[in-house]
C-alpha cells in the first residue's frame, strides 16, 4: 500500500477546468490536513492531443496522464476524481489543433484524406484523442449514478422551473421502422475463448479482411447489426417533408461523441437529405474546398471562406432559398444562426432530449421562439422511450419535481460494453456483399448482408463486467429498499443474451425480499413513470445506452441539471472512479465567464465525488482522519444546498467562486465542530472564524471581480496563471487558506 495517500484530481476542459482553479487549492489544504495528497493529471482534450506527438514536441511535450489513469484504474490504489471532459467532434479537434499550433506547438494539420504513410500515422494518433476517448479508457468497473437524500430532499423544497405540457403537443419522437440497427442484430455468447475475424465479402468475389482477431473471452456476449445507409436516408426524406407538413421543427438527436464512427455517418446522411439541392448543384466546388457532411452544414460555411466572395455567396443565398421549402430546424443558437445540422457534437442526445422534454416539448426555432418538434433518433432500439416520455407529459402534463419519485441508475458500463465499445469494429461498407464473422476454427458466427455505404458493427460484453452489474443491482436494490428494474427487451437478440445471464446471476444472490423485475425498456420507462408520478423511486438497471441516457433524463426532469448526480464507479478491480455529475462540460458558460468574468458552472457534482472519494479512501486505506473529512464534507455539502448558496445564472450574484467560499466555510466549521479528532478540531477552528469573521469582504471581493471581459488566453488551452488569477480574485480568502497549510 502507498505511504502517503492519494486522490488523483483530473484538470479537463471548459467550465470544470475553470472551476477547478478555485476549487482545488481548497481541496488541496483540506486534505493535506489529514496528510492526503491530491495531485492533478491533465486529461484535457488539449493536453491529450499534445501527448501524441512526443518525438515531434520534444521539451514542449507533456506526458500521457491518460494512459497512466488508465493503467491505475485496473488496480486496488485507484482513487480518481474524473471531471467532465470534452469529447471532441472533428471540428473542435481541428480547432483545438489550430489553436495549439498559433500558441507555437509543432503539430501537424488533421489530415482529412491522409495521402501517405505520415499522413495516416498522424490521422491515427488525433482519431485516438477524437470523440468520447477518455470515459471508456477510465471506466474500469460499472456506473453506479443517484441523485443523494440531501439533494432530492432540496429540489423537491425548490422545485425548478418545467414547461408546461398539454395535450395538443405536437411534439414526438420518429423512428425507422426497418433497416436499422435494431431490427437487424444478431447475438451470441461464446463458449471459449479465441478470436474472431469480420470479413466482407463482396459480390464480385473479393474477400477483405475488416479485422483480424478480435479476442473474445469465454462467456463472453458478442453481436452485430447494420444500419442500411438507404433505408436511413429515405427515413430522413420522408421524416423532413413530414416535420412541413405538420409545422414542427426538424431535428436529429444522435450522439457523434460517444458512437463517435456510426453517429458522424448517420449526421452526414441527414445533412445531406436536407440540404441535398444544394449540395448536389455545387457538389464539385464543395469537395475540391474539402467539405465533409458527416462533420455538419457548419463544415460548408468553415470550408468555403477561402472560396472568391461572389462564389461564397452565391452558395449561401442558395442555403437560403432552401430553407424557404423545407420544415423549421431546430436551433443550437437562434442568435447566430447555429443549427441542429451544423456541428455533430452540438446536440447530444443524452442532454438534448431531456432539454426539450422539460421545454414542454419543444425547441428554439429561427426566430427564437420555442416551437413543437419533431425529434428524429433513427434506430429503435431506444428511441422508443422517449416517446414513453412524451406520450405521459402530453397525457398527465409536465412532471412536479417537488413530489416525483426518483430513478436512480445501475448501469453496465466496464470494459467498453456494448455499443460505446464498438468503434473499432464499425465499418462504413465500401462494396455491397456480406460481412461474415468467423471464430478461430472457421466456423460463422453470423453473418449480413450490405450494401456499399451501410453502418456494420460488431459490440463485445464480458462476462464479469455482467456479473458485477447484477451484484451491484442487488446491491443497490438491498441499500436503498427499492424495487430494481432491468430494462432489457427480449425482441433484441443482445439483450435475450443477457436477459439469460440475468436470470442465472440474480441466483448467486440473496434476493429475498427485493422486487426486481426485467421489462422492455418501453414498459420499464411507463412503469417508472407511473411510480414517479406516486412519489416512488425505482432503480433502472440498464445496459450502457440507457445508462447514458437515463442519467441526464431523470436528473433533468427532476433535478433541473444533471450537475447535482452522485456518480460512482465501483472499479472492479477494488479502487474507486468518482466522477462528477452526470453531464458534460457546458460550453455556453465559458463563454459567459470570457465575456463577463461570471461563471455559472455549479460544482455541487465535485463536492459529492470528493465526498464519496474520501469515504473510500477512508473505508480501503484504514484512514479514521479522511473519514473525519468526508462527513465534515457532507455535511457542507447539506447546508450548500440549505442555504442555497449554489452559483446562481446571472451576473452580480453569487457564482461558482462565491460557492466554493461556502464550500470552505461550512466545512471548516463542520470540522471545528466534529470531537472525533481533536487536532482537526484545533485546526479548523480559526479557519472557520476567519472565513466567518470575512464573510462580508470575501463576497464583496468575489462579486467585486465580476463584470469585465476576461482574457484567459484560449479556449482549448488557457493559461494556466491567468485562469487561476482570474479565479481567485480574493486576497482576504486566498490568505486564510494560506494560513492552514502553515
Ligand atoms: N462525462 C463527461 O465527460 C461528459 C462530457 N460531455 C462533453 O460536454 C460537452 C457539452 O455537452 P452537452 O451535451 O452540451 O451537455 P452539458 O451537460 O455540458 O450541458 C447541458 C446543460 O446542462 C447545464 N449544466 C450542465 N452541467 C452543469 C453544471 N455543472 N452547472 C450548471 N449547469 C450545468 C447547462 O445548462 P444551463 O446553464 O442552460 O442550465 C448546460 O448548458 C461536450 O463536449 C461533451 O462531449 C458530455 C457529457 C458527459
Ligand atoms: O464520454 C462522453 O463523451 C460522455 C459520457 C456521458 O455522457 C455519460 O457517461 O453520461
Ligand atoms: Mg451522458
Amino acid at each position: 500500500m502507498s505511504s502517503t495517500p492519494k486522490i488523483l484530481y483530473t484538470l479537463t476542459d471548459e467550465a470544470p477546468f475553470l472551476a477547478t482553479q478555485s476549487l482545488l487549492p481548497i481541496v488541496q489544504a483540506f486534505t493535506a490536513t489529514a496528510g492526503i495528497d491530491v495531485e492533478t493529471r491533465d486529461i484535457s482534450l488539449a493536453a491529450r492531443i499534445l501527448a501524441q506527438f512526443p518525438e515531434r514536441l520534444g521539451d514542449a511535450g507533456v506526458a500521457d496522464d491518460l494512459a497512466e489513469l488508465g493503467e491505475l484504474a485496473k488496480t486496488p490504489e485507484a482513487n480518481i476524481i474524473k471531471l467532465p471532459n470534452i469529447s471532441a467532434s472533428v471540428p473542435q479537434l481541428k480547432a483545438a489543433i489550430r489553436e495549439l499550433q498559433a500558441q507555437g506547438f509543432d503539430l501537424p494539420a488533421y489530415p482529412d484524406e491522409p495521402a501517405d504513410d505520415a499522413e495516416r500515422d498522424t490521422k491515427a494518433r488525433y482519431d485516438r484523442v477524437k470523440g468520447s476517448a477518455v470515459n471508456p479508457v477510465l471506466r474500469e468497473g460499472n456506473s453506479d449514478r443517484r441523485a443523494p437524500a440531501s439533494v432530492k430532499a432540496y429540489a423537491r423544497k425548490h422545485p425548478h422551473r418545467m414547461g408546461k405540457w398539454n395535450n395538443e403537443s405536437k411534439s414526438h419522437v420518429a423512428h425507422m421502422e426497418s433497416g436499422d440497427f435494431y431490427g437487424s442484430e444478431r447475438s451470441a455468447t461464446i463458449d471459449a475463448a479465441g478470436a474472431l475475424r469480420i470479413e466482407l465479402v463482396a459480390t464480385d468475389g473479393s474477400t477483405t479482411v475488416l479485422k483480424d482477431a478480435v479476442k473474445v473471452q469465454a462467456g463472453e456476449v458478442v453481436d452485430a447489426a447494420v444500419m442500411g445507409r438507404k433505408a436511413l436516408s429515405a427515413f430522413i426524406a420522408r421524416e423532413i417533408e413530414d416535420a412541413r407538413e405538420q409545422d414542427v421543427l426538424f431535428s436529429l438527436h444522435l450522439k457523434a461523441t460517444m458512437m463517435k464512427v456510426s453517429d458522424p455517418i448517420m449526421f452526414g446522411v441527414a445533412v445531406h437529405a436536407f440540404y441535398g439541392d444544394v449540395l448536389a448543384k455545387h457538389a464539385d466546388v464543395l469537395a475540391q474546398a474539402g467539405f465533409d457532411a458527416n462533420n455538419g452544414i457548419g463544415d460548408l460555411y468553415s470550408s468555403i471562406a477561402s472560396l472568391p466572395e461572389a462564389q461564397q455567396a452565391a452558395i449561401r443565398a442558395d442555403i437560403d432559398a432552401l430553407y424557404a421549402q423545407r420544415p423549421g430546424l431546430a436551433m443550437v443558437n437562434s442568435d447566430k444562426g447555429i443549427t441542429n445540422l451544423h456541428v455533430p457534437s452540438d446536440v447530444i442526445v443524452d442532454a438534448s432530449m431531456p432539454a426539450m422534454i422539460r421545454d414542454s416539448g419543444r425547441m428554439w426555432n429561427a426566430q427564437g421562439q420555442l416551437q413543437d418538434t419533431k425529434a428524429v433518433i433513427p434506430d429503435r432500439s431506444y428511441a422508443g422511450i422517449y416517446q414513453a416520455v412524451i406520450a405521459d407529459c402530453r397525457a398527465n402534463g409536465a412532471f412536479d419535481p417537488a413530489t416525483m419519485g426518483s430513478v436512480p441508475n445501475v448501469g453496465l458500463m466496464a470494459q467498453k460494453a456494448e455499443e460505446y465499445g464498438s468503434h473499432d469494429k464499425t465499418f462504413q461498407i465500401p462494396a455491397d456483399g456480406t460481412v461474415r464473422v468467423t471464430d478461430q476454427d472457421g466456423n460463422v458466427v453470423f453473418q449480413h448482408a450490405v450494401e456499399a455505404g451501410d453502418i456494420w458493427r460488431m459490440c463485445q460484453t464480458k462476462d464479469a463486467p455482467i456479473q458485477d452489474w447484477v451484484k451491484l443491482a442487488v446491491t443497490r436494490a438491498r441499500l436503498s429498499g427499492t424495487p430494481a428494474i432491468f430494462w432489457l427487451d427480449p425482441q433484441r437478440a443482445h439483450d435475450a443474451q443477457l436477459i439469460t445471464k440475468v436470470e442465472r446471476y440474480l441466483q448467486d444472490h440473496d434476493t429475498a425480499g427485493l422486487d426486481i423485475r426485467i421489462l422492455a425498456p418501453v414498459e420499464a420507462m411507463r412503469e417508472s413513470l407511473a411510480r414517479i408520478r406516486r412519489g416512488e423511486d425505482t432503480i433502472s438497471v440498464t445496459g450502457n445506452v440507457l445508462r447514458d441516457y437515463l442519467t441526464d433524463l431523470f436528473p433533468i426532469m427532476e433535478l433541473g441539471t444533471s450537475a447535482k448526480m452522485l456518480s460512482v464507479v465501483p472499479l472492479m478491480a477494488g479502487g474507486g472512479l468518482f466522477e462528477t455529475g452526470a453531464g458534460g462540460s457546458a460550453p455556453k458558460h465559458v463563454q459567459q465567464f470570457v465575456e463577463e468574468n461570471y461563471l455559472r458552472w455549479d460544482s455541487l457534482g465535485e463536492f459529492l465525488a470528493l465526498a464519496a472519494s474520501l469515504e473510500h479512501l477512508g473505508e480501503t486505506q484504514g484512514n479514521a482522519r479522511a473519514k473525519v473529512l468526508a462527513r465534515a464534507l457532507d455535511a457542507a455539502n447539506g447546508r450548500i444546498l440549505d442555504n442555497d448558496r449554489s452559483p446562481a445564472r446571472k451576473l452580480g450574484q453569487l457564482d461558482n467562486r462565491g460557492s466554493h467560499y461556502y464550500l470552505a466555510l461550512y466545512w471548516a466549521q463542520a470540522l471545528a465542530a466534529q470531537d472525533e479528532d481533536a487536532e482537526l478540531k484545533a485546526t479548523f477552528a480559526p479557519l472557520a472564524r476567519a472565513l466567518a469573521g470575512a464573510e462580508a469582504t470575501i463576497i464583496g471581493e468575489l462579486n467585486g471581480a465580476q463584470g469585465n471581459a476576461v482574457d484567459i488566453g484560449g479556449y482549448y488551452h488557457p493559461a494556466l496563471d491567468r485562469v487561476a488569477q482570474a479565479m481567485r480574485p480574493s486576497a482576504t480568502f486566498n490568505a486564510a487558506l494560506a494560513q492552514l497549510a502553515h
